[in-house]
Formats: C-alpha cells, sequence, structure tokens
C-alpha cells in the first residue's frame, strides 16, 4: 500500500518528512463491542479517523480506549462490530506495519537491545531496508543514542524509539497510546510537530491521552469516551465550544425532543443530559416553553477541553447511562446510538 521514494531529509529532531508515502488510510470503528466476563469494555462504538488528522481519544481510567486500540490492531478481537484499517481488519493486512504504525506500550521494548538494533529488526519485520533505521533514529531524535542498550534509556527516550518503531515502515496510519508519556516539554513539542507534519502530509493519527492540555494542543479532532460508549466527538473547536450549558431534566427524552426541535447545537451526555451552546437564561426558556422540570443547570467555561471532559464523564468518573437514555452522546441532537 506504501510506496517508497527520495530519502528523507531529517534535520536534527526536525519532524519534516516523517512521511514519504501518498497512501491514505482510514480508521474505521462501527458498532465495536467487547465484553470481558460481566464486564462491559466497549459498548457499541463508532469512530472514523480521515487521512490529515489527528485525533484525541480521550475517557477516565476504564472507559475501553485500550480495549478499541488493541482491537484495531489486532491484540484482542470484537465481540461485534468491526475495526477495519483502510479497510481491513489489521489481521488481514499482508504488512501491517507498512499500512499502520502502532505504539501501545513502550515498556516492552527489549531491554537488552540498542535502539538502532531495535529499529533494524523492526524494519526488517516490515520489509524495509534495514538503512531505514538510521534515518528514523535521526528523525525521533536519538542518534546520539543508537548504539545505547535500551535498558539505559530514559522513559521519554523509549516513547521516543516507541515512536521510531511505529513510524518505521513508512505508514500511512499512526496508533499510540499515551505517546507523550515521559517526554520533557520538548520531547512534547517535538512530538506535537511530528504528529502534525504526518497529518498535514496525509497521514491518519489516533492517539489515546490523560493529558487533556496537550490533547488540545495536538489534535484537531476529539473523540471522548466513557463505559464503552462515545460520549463526544467532533473538531477540537466544535467540542470545545460546547462550553455553553450543561442541562438535565426529570424528563430526559422530553428534553432530548425541545433540544431537537430549537436546532441549537448540543452534546448529548451518556445519563441524558445536554451540554448547549446557549447561556442558562436561554436554556431556562427553552425550558419553560416546554413545560420542562430541569434537575441541572450549569454553565461552563468556554475552551477548555478539560470542562468538556469533566462535564461528560463527571469528574471523570463517567456517569453510567441509565436504562431508559442509554443513547451514546453525539456531536449534534439528531444522532444517537
Ligand atoms: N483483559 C481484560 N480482562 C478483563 N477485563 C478487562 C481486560 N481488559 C480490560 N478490561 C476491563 O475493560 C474495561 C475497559 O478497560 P480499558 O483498559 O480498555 O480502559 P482504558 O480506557 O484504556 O483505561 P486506562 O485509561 O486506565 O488505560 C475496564 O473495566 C477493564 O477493567
Amino acid at each position: 500500500m506504501t510506496t517508497t521514494s527520495t530519502p528523507t531529509e531529517a534535520r536534527g529532531t526536525e519532524p519534516a518528512g516523517t512521511r514519504r508515502s501518498d497512501a491514505s488510510v482510514d480508521l474505521r470503528i462501527e458498532s465495536l463491542r467487547k465484553t470481558y466476563g460481566e464486564q462491559t469494555a466497549v459498548d457499541g462504538l463508532d469512530l472514523l479517523c480521515e487521512p490529515g488528522t489527528v485525533t484525541g481519544f480521550l475517557g477516565p481510567n476504564g472507559a475501553g480506549k485500550s480495549t478499541t486500540l488493541r482491537i484495531l490492531t489486532g491484540l484482542a478481537e470484537a465481540d461485534s462490530g468491526t475495526a477495519l484499517v483502510g479497510g481491513m481488519s489489521f489481521r488481514a493486512i499482508p504488512q501491517p506495519g507498512r499500512v499502520i504504525g502502532v505504539m501501545l506500550d513502550a515498556r516492552t521494548l527489549h531491554p537488552g537491545r540498542t535502539g538502532l538494533e531495535t529499529l533494524r529488526l523492526a524494519a526488517r519485520t516490515c520489509g524495509m531496508r534495514t538503512s531505514r533505521a538510521d534515518e528514523v533514529l535521526e528523525m525521533v531524535g536519538l542518534s546520539g543514542a543508537g548504539r545505547k542498550r535500551v535498558r539505559g534509556y530514559s522513559y521519554g527516550m523509549r516513547q521516543r524509539l516507541g515512536i521510531g518503531v511505529a513510524l518505521i515502515g513508512d505508514p500511512a496510519a499512526l496508533i499510540l497510546d499515551e505517546p507523550a508519556n515521559g517526554l520533557d516539554p520538548e520531547g512534547i513539542r517535538w512530538m506535537r510537530r511530528l504528529l502534525r507534519s504526518f497529518a498535514d502530509a496525509g497521514g491518519t493519527v489516533l492517539l489515546s491521552s490523560h493529558q487533556l492540555a496537550e490533547v488540545q494542543a495536538t489534535v484537531d479532532r476529539v473523540a471522548m469516551i466513557a463505559h464503552g460508549r462515545l460520549v463526544a466527538e467532533g473538531s477540537l473547536e466544535d467540542v470545545t465550544a460546547q462550553g455553553g450549558t450543561r442541562v438535565a431534566a426529570l424528563d430526559p427524552e422530553s428534553l432530548g425532543r425541545a433540544v431537537e426541535a430549537s436546532g441549537v447545537g448540543a452534546t448529548r451526555g451518556s445519563d441524558g443530559s445536554f451540554t448547549l451552546a446557549l447561556e442558562p437564561a436561554d436554556v431556562g426558556r427553552l425550558a419553560l416553553e416546554h413545560g420542562l422540570v430541569l434537575t441541572e443547570l450549569q454553565r461552563l467555561s468556554d475552551g477548555s477541553l478539560e470542562d468538556v471532559f469533566f462535564s461528560l464523564t463527571e469528574d471523570g468518573q463517567a456517569p453510567r447511562p441509565a436504562p431508559a437514555t442509554a443513547a451514546a452522546a453525539a456531536p449534534t441532537t439528531s444522532q444517537e446510538a
């Protein structure tokens, strides 16, 4: 699926040239479901990541992010639904490393190998020439440490090497679990530019992170999940513009109809609440018009992904969907799972 062309012009830790292939690959998750015994890890998830975008995959601990990424990368099997990379399941891709670069846990890198050996082995595994390892080593800013064993690497250096392994096959898409972990401010800035440059060259990036301010500075799209369900999805601007007003009513179904009729941009929470792009007084008027009894009316500050995250996942402890209103949130009022 990928083509190799001119050599990468890597300069120091400049991210330029991280992608040379012009292949494009989307990541498409539909109605994905996975349970572990009684525990539902992923509960009917839909998500589309398109070429040219960096999507931040967010959610509190246990929300189902890692399970989703593991299914997408062929490490776990879904009970139902699909998770496709460029239209194929990961396991069906003949040379997956040439299509999608994956870093789920940089701690699993072999401690006894040097950085260069790690990258050479990764290059061989996906059918790349071994000189690609030197290019990538430079790309991830580890040229000076290539002959050092991984056991002597700091956590941040391992993260860089892990990202290097993901990039080795010149893939069209990247899946990274907590890539900013352990990176110092310079490293975070480097990673942000690397991912931006990758996406600007037509690459597709899906990354999970708990570092919301960092995510806000890096991504252009956001998918937020709680209890395995999507609670917000859209461009960073759309999701953070939902700073407006959070409202809940005694009768969530009637509230949903009122919100829908108003035509106002809104996100539905998994507990049946809505976050509306309106001032509280206007939400109050809307409620009055529809004879609704409100149980919550809260102004959220604009522009912060952190505010949206906490409002939609209840201080990081995502709300359990009520049985009668278990619709997943959607960026508009008309979509329900
Ligand atoms: N192998 C497993 N066996 C049993 N339960 C599991 C397994 N993997 C995940 N789970 C459960 O599935 C749910 C989702 O877990 P998952 O690791 O996908 O969440 P997460 O969003 O990645 O969390 P974190 O941010 O803490 O990494 C959790 O309740 C977890 O305990």
